[in-house]
């Protein structure tokens, strides 16, 4: 997809891989939407790529993704100041084992919402233009790990509802394709956490300091990869400090997604 003229909406888009993606989108020429629950980011790093590429480039919209009706108007709003949309990164996402229902929330059904609305809004079949659907799970989505055991679940469940999607036979009809994002450790508020919200905080910083962390614009470049790529769906692109790849899911008849 050449990303000049296209459109987007990114939730999570105040900070972290969501603004990441954000400036990237609107550098290459994209009308961008973007959707958070802390507003003030927000406007402000939606004033920075409007002063960077004339106003109207960024719409920064307050919104919990957990709170279905919000979505569902976001996404109202957004088509109507977009026109339509090519392009949705389900993005938002966080690390409650202490809180663990609202993580469900967040990570689970604020990604299942905003990816059924999105193909509501932008399946060729019912009047939209087609486009492609990119959700944030993480590596933690392919491998599990003791240190968050509910994150993983959330994080599997986006892998595994996203691939379901890509493994549509009625896809070509709706000129949709689907991508999951799944990066290590990367570089963002993210990562400072407080201990509660892990299960082991301590052998998880461990870890960490044995693999490092992922700069903002690797996962960026994971993204755009998958945007960029009109043969890719389905595909799990994988973010580590060995570099980027993803494994190509192939629809075969009868067989569904298999992969390469
Ligand atoms: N940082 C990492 O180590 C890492 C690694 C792999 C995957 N991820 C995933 O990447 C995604 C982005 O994380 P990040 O690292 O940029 O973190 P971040 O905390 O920098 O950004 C997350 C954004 O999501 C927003 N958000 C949280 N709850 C929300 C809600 N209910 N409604 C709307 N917005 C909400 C936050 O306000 C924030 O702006 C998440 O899904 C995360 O699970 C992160
Ligand atoms: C505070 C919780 C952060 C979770 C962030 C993310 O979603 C999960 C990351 C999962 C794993 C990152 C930590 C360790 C990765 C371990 C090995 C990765 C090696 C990858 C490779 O280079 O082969």
């Amino acid at each position: 997809m050449q990303l000049k003229g296209k459109t987007a909406l990114v939730t999570g888009g105040a900070m972290g891989v969501g603004l990441g993606v954000l400036e990237a989108l609107a550098d290459s020429g994209t009308k961008v939407v973007s959707l958070d629950v802390v507003e003030d980011a927000g406007q402000k790093s939606v004033a920075a790529i409007n002063d960077k590429h004339g106003a109207g480039t960024a719409t920064f919209m307050k919104c919990d993704v957990t709170d279905s009706k919000q979505l569902e108007c976001c996404f109202k709003q957004a088509v109507s100041v977009l026109g339509h949309i090519d392009i949705v990164f389900n993005n938002a996402g966080l690390v409650l084992e202490n809180k663990w229902e609202y993580m469900i929330d967040v990570n689970i059904k604020g990604v299942v919402v905003g990816t059924q609305l999105a193909v509501e809004h932008m399946r060729k079949d019912k009047g939209g233009k087609g486009g492609v659907i990119i959700n944030t799970s993480s590596y933690a989505g392919l491998v599990p790990r003791f240190t968050f055991p509910i994150y993983v679940g959330t994080k599997y469940a986006v892998t595994g509802f996203t691939a379901s999607w890509a493994s549509n036979p009625y896809l070509k009809d709706m000129g949709l394709r689907f991508g999951t994002l799944c990066p290590t450790a990367v570089d963002t508020a993210f990562q400072r956490f407080k201990d509660e919200q892990l299960l082991y905080p301590k052998e998880f910083k461990e870890m960490l300091n044995n693999i490092g962390m992922l700069p903002v614009g690797k996962a960026v470049e994971g993204f755009l990869q998958i945007v960029q790529d009109d043969d890719s769906n389905g595909a799990n692109m994988t973010i580590t400090v060995k570099g980027i790849s993803y494994k190509q899911l192939l629809l075969q008849e009868g067989k569904g997604l298999i992969p390469q």
